[in-house]
């Protein structure tokens, strides 16, 4: 492809970005999966070029663009030799014209930067959600440790104990040590907020929403496979990729629960006061991995944002049913917004009588309300709230 062919596929990806976006359609890394699959005549380095101008182009755009052209002309805005494709070649973009619609830059849409703003996210904290996340992984402490592991690539240490980071686009999943379940693809934010969990060997634990595992896993090695870990969650699709991975990872311990929306309690009846530890990784805007997800922003809508807080609250008074005198639940979004972090949990304070804040001891992170907030500008990983309350006996 030449590169003016390149900017034309990529205008053409976005014009789908921007569709999906408003329908609540497919993610943006599906659209260009679909796309390469569809143009089997684009080599890889092709694939690679055009990945990066429609990521390029998201970041760059706060709010949803009039069409990907826009939003590839506010790119050609601030990059000249992007500006200079537009040239009518064939497979090419038509030449700029003078009053042609420009997407407008932004790290977000103007009603949301507003909400982030009132949260403390803008300047250098907002410009950070629009960068690039680098690879982290969770060296598998069943199975290795991160002293002695050898990998093709040494990876940089990071502060929580079992981290390491490698650069974006590091084939980790190619390497012997993941296939063999000896370490696992996982934000360094997100390996802290386990941390927060404070599990050990033994106990019973409850992992709420646990999605495809991710949190599930880090807490099976922490506990040492000893004792009771229960993954549940309503969505079939994600918890279905639990078993195998937990497999891979040797979390022999991990109890599965695939729950019936509005029916959890009923589900998870025989655990009531039960759990040494809920872990409620709650669902959310997903602000926190905008560096992973940017088209996100363009998702997000303030009912939909309504309908999260709604769920948080109603996952917090769940999860507190299941807890045990004596017991913790942690609180976890990776989301900046203070609407569906410090608010959430004083909510649930205020409400919940015999409930204390029980803050945290993490090795990064910075005081927000009554947990912690992790940020990829000060801490360089996803986007965190976590916050744990105590139940005394
Ligand atoms: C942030 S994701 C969890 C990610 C996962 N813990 C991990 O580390 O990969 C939130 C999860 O909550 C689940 N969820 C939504 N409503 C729920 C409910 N009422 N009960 C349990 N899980 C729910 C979603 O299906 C989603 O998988």
């Amino acid at each position: 492809m030449t590169p003016a062919a390149r900017v034309q596929a990529a205008i053409e990806i976005l014009d789908r970005v921007i569709e999906a976006a408003k329908g609540q359609g497919a993610p943006a890394d599906r659209i260009v999966a679909d796309w390469a699959k569809a143009n089997r005549y684009a080599g890889s380095k092709d694939r690679r070029a055009v990945r990066e101008l429609v990521y390029d182009a998201i970041r760059h755009c706060g709010p949803v663009p009039e069409s990907g052209r826009a939003a590839m002309l506010a790119l050609a805005e601030r990059d000249k030799s992007i500006a200079a494709l537009f040239d009518g070649s064939q497979y090419g973009p038509a030449p700029i014209q003078p009053d042609e619609p420009v997407a407008k830059r932004g790290f977000a849409p103007v009603w949301l930067g507003k909400r982030l703003s009132a949260s403390d996210v803008k300047g250098a904290e907002g410009m950070a959600l629009m960068g690039r996340a680098p690879l982290d992984v969770r060296v598998n402490t069943l199975k290795a440790d991160r002293a002695a592991l050898d990998l093709p690539v040494a990876g940089e240490h990071l502060a929580a104990p079992n981290a390491l980071r490698f650069e974006a686009g590091t084939p980790v999943d190619q390497w012997d040590a993941f296939r063999e379940g000896r370490f696992e693809v996982q934000d360094h934010g997100s390996q802290l907020a386990c941390l927060a969990a404070g599990v050990r060997p033994g106990e019973t634990v409850i992992d709420l929403c646990a999605g495809a595992g991710g949190k599930t896993l880090a807490l099976a090695a922490a506990m040492q496979n000893a004792g009771r870990l229960i993954a549940s969650d309503t969505d079939k699709r994600r918890l279905s990729q639990l078993g195998p991975r937990a497999e891979r990872g040797g979390a022999g311990l991990v109890e599965q629960r695939l729950l019936d929306p509005g029916r959890e309690m009923e589900m998870l009846g025989d655990l009531a006061g039960a759990a040494d530890c809920v872990l409620i990784d709650a669902p959310c805007s997903g602000v926190g991995t905008w560096r992973r997800k940017p088209e996100a922003k363009w998702r997000l809508t303030p009912d939909r944002l309504a309908q999260f807080a709604a769920t948080q609250d109603a996952l917090l008074a769940l999860g507190a049913k299941l807890v045990k005198p004596g017991g913790r639940l942690v609180f976890v979004t990776c989301s900046l917004l203070d609407e569906e972090g410090p608010d959430r949990f004083a909510a649930f304070l205020q409400g919940h009588e015999g409930w204390r804040a029980d803050m945290p001891e993490l090795p990064l992170g910075t005081a927000r309300g009554q947990g912690i907030r992790l940020s990829p500008f000060h801490h360089g990983t996803d986007g965190f709230f976590v916050a744990r309350a105590h139940l005394p006996c």
